[in-house]
């Protein structure tokens, strides 16, 4: 048994850290997929192509609605680079409800957390922009996450929430990196688990650069120097 940041008691299971991307795992070739122009000489290869995301998605939708179905939930989608995926599970989630007989009234609300310069978590992690967070309080939420990597960003945003006294807290992480000196949180729902290597697209940005690419790519370093602050 292992205990969440919220403090429940869950068991591990093998299907927990998502789909595991090994270290050694090369990406495809970029000139494999289509991309924008822009970005042809900032990339080293598509990481996790855009369609496998949201195959990944739809999965993650179906464990969603498993397990909330027929309850309300408030939608926490974590800003800049949750959008993406927030967007995408909520329309696979809203097909399941067309589709089945079991429901998942949700409403949206948004949290905006920075704290990242160049490829670098900084020590100054703070929340930039949220909606009146009350609304929290004794609600089902769940929290939508692009990607935890040193799990400060989750650390700071669940104390936050704690705090509005919601009734439940779940939480889906697109991606969940392996670094040795992470913090180990593990989200509810688990997209990928990946390498230690910045990555970019799918709303994931360096310094604001490669939200518009629709892979998750891994940003050469020729990239990093041309878009470096
Ligand atoms: O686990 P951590 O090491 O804390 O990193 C994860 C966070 O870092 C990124 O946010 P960023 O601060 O870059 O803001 P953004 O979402 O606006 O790009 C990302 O979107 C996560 O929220
Ligand atoms: O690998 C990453 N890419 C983009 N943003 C991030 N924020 C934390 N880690 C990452």
């Amino acid at each position: 048994m292992e205990s969440n940041m919220a403090g429940w008691e869950r068991k591990q299971t093998d299907t927990d850290k998502g789909i595991v991307i090994p270290d050694d795992w090369p990406g495809y070739p970029l000139d494999l997929f289509t991309y924008p122009e822009h970005y042809s000489e900032d990339l080293d290869c598509v990481y996790i192509p855009h369609g496998v995301i949201i195959d990944r998605t739809e999965r993650l939708a179906r464990n969603i609605m498993e397990d909330l179905g027929d309850h309300d939930i408030v939608v926490l989608c974590v800003l800049k680079g949750g959008f993406q995926f927030c967007a995408d599970l909520v329309d696979c989630i809203k097909v399941l409800c067309r589709n089945s007989n079991k429901t998942l009234p949700m409403r949206v609300d948004f949290i905006r957390l920075k704290s990242y310069l160049n490829d670098q978590s900084t020590p100054d992690l703070h929340i930039v922009g949220a909606d009146n967070l009350s609304v929290l309080n004794g609600k089902n939420v769940l929290i939508v996450e692009a990607i935890v990597d040193t799990g400060k960003t989750m650390k700071t945003l669940l104390d936050h929430v704690e705090a509005f006294k919601p009734k439940m807290i779940k939480v889906a992480g697109l991606l969940v990196k392996r670094v040795p000196s992470g913090t180990g949180y593990l989200p509810d729902y688990v997209g990928f688990e990946i390498s230690n290597r910045f990555v970019v697209g799918y709303a994931l940005d360096y310094n604001e650069y490669f939200r518009d690419l629709n892979h998750i790519c891994v940003i050469s370093d020729g990239g990093k120097l041309k878009y470096k602050i």
